[in-house]
């Protein structure tokens, strides 16, 4: 328990979302997996309040709740079995219908419960948007929650430099894993680790997530079929099928492992661009089949391969698959615009993106000005500061975090 610092300024926190370039579900049984931060970004304003009411605001989502601090319980190490168990605690008192509103008042349930709840704690605005796509494999639900993480850290005081030092970043994590526990039962924490670190990481679990000094730039496009899917039920259709064949399904992840070693080995290599190439599209296609063999591919996303297959562009499904996005290799020359255009024709959204920007982010000024007065000015109609924010168009909104280093 911690004391919230009343007096703090308004300020704004922002986390990339992930993408999975190798390893993804497998992970989750202790293999090692590649992933990579995405220049899409969630962003949460927090503004503590002398009124002891609690305010949360998910604009994308359609969430606007307000509770008194009270009726959100303190909760101690050891009070809960599981993070997810806070459903139990305060379900009945948040008054959001199921569906992805619901989990994330719960996330902020437990963290604000574990981090700041109790006698005396004072309240809080805070209002989260984001620029990525909700529930499609780009991490959505780990970048919120290392929002919720930092920020309540932050208004908590726990933070040595703004979420800057080491410690800040670890702390972050765990806290921000609790959170994603609420939103996805056993994540394996990669999604987290990538939002909170950024760059590109080498992630096992258990292990100190490892940056990868990347000296190959690597093109990608993200495709995202717009098929929505749940992480949690994949991931437990996945543990269901290892229960049934373990002695099958335990080689299909330890291949899974051969392949992130590969590519951990390879973005190290001085290989030549060429060599690096052909290779990196040979394990693409790998982690594809396999994953398909796992069950979480789903047809939009073979629909996907076919498609950039036909020009030399392999694909795989990226995040927990059965819909989401796919992700697709742009080797030197390749029609990235030609197939991005064929898949947008199918209703496709496609992204180019660069891979491996910044982690998590604090900041209470942007140029020099402190965060309340920027919004204030930029959306000048807004009647107050939540309302400025929710208002912030996305190219506003993106000059609230650091630029790519
Ligand atoms: N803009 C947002 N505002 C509030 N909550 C969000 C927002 N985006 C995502 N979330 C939270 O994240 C959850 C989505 O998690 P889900 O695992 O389905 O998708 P994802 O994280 O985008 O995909 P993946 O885990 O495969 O990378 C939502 O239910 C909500 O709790
Ligand atoms: C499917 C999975 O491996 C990645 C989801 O982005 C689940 C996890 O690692 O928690």
């Amino acid at each position: 328990m911690v004391t919230v610092h009343s007096g703090e300024a308004p300020f704004v926190v922002s986390a990339p979302g992930k993408v999975i370039m190798f390893g993804e579900h497998a992970v989750v049984y202790g293999k090692t997996a590649i992933a990579g931060s995405v220049d899409m970004r969630a962003y949460g304003l927090a503004a503590p309040r002398s009124d002891q009411q609690v305010r949360l605001v998910l604009p994308d989502i359609g969430v606007d709740v307000q509770l008194d601090a009270t009726q959100l319980p303190r909760l101690a190490a050891g009070d809960l079995a599981h993070p997810g168990d806070v459903e139990a605690l305060v379900g009945q008192r948040i008054g959001v219908p199921d569906g992805p509103g619901r989990t994330a008042v719960l996330a902020f349930a437990y963290l604000y419960g574990r981090l700041c709840a109790g006698s005396g704690a004072p309240g809080l605005s805070l209002c989260v948007r984001s620029l990525l796509p909700v529930g499609a494999g780009l991490g959505s639900s780990a970048a919120y929650s290392v929002v919720l993480a930092a920020a309540l850290l932050q208004l908590g005081g726990q933070l040595q430099a703004l979420g800057a030092t080491a410690a800040d970043r670890r702390l972050i994590n765990e806290w921000a894993f609790q959170g994603e526990q609420v939103a996805h039962g056993t994540p394996s924490g990669i999604d987290n680790s990538v939002a909170t670190y950024g760059g590109f990481l080498e992630y096992t679990r258990g292990r100190d997530p490892l940056p990868l000094p990347s000296t190959h730039a690597l093109r990608v496009l993200i495709t995202n079929t717009n098929v929505p899917k749940s992480t949690k039920a994949l991931v437990a259709g996945v543990r269901a099928l290892r229960d049934a064949h373990p002695a099958v399904v335990d080689h299909i992840l330890d291949a899974i492992h051969g392949i992130s070693a590969t590519a951990s080995a390879l973005f190290q290599s001085p290989a030549d661009g060429g060599a690096l190439e052909r290779q990196m599209s040979d394990i693409v296609r790998l982690n594809h089949a396999l994953l398909s063999a796992l069950g979480v591919s789903h047809p939009a996303l073979e629909r996907v391969r076919d498609i950039t297959a036909a020009r030399h562009m392999p694909s795989k499904l990226t995040g927990a698959g059965g819909g989401g996005c796919a992700l697709t290799l742009v080797p030197a020359g390749a029609p990235a615009a030609a197939v991005a255009a064929e898949l947008a024709a199918e209703g496709f959204c496609c992204y180019e993106t660069v891979v491996g920007g910044p982690g998590v982010a604090i900041t209470r000024t942007v140029n020099a000005v402190p965060v309340a007065a920027w919004i204030a000015a930029t959306a000048a109609q807004a009647a107050d500061i939540v309302a400025g924010f929710a208002a912030l168009s996305a190219a506003d909104i993106a000059r609230l975090a650091p630029a790519r280093g």
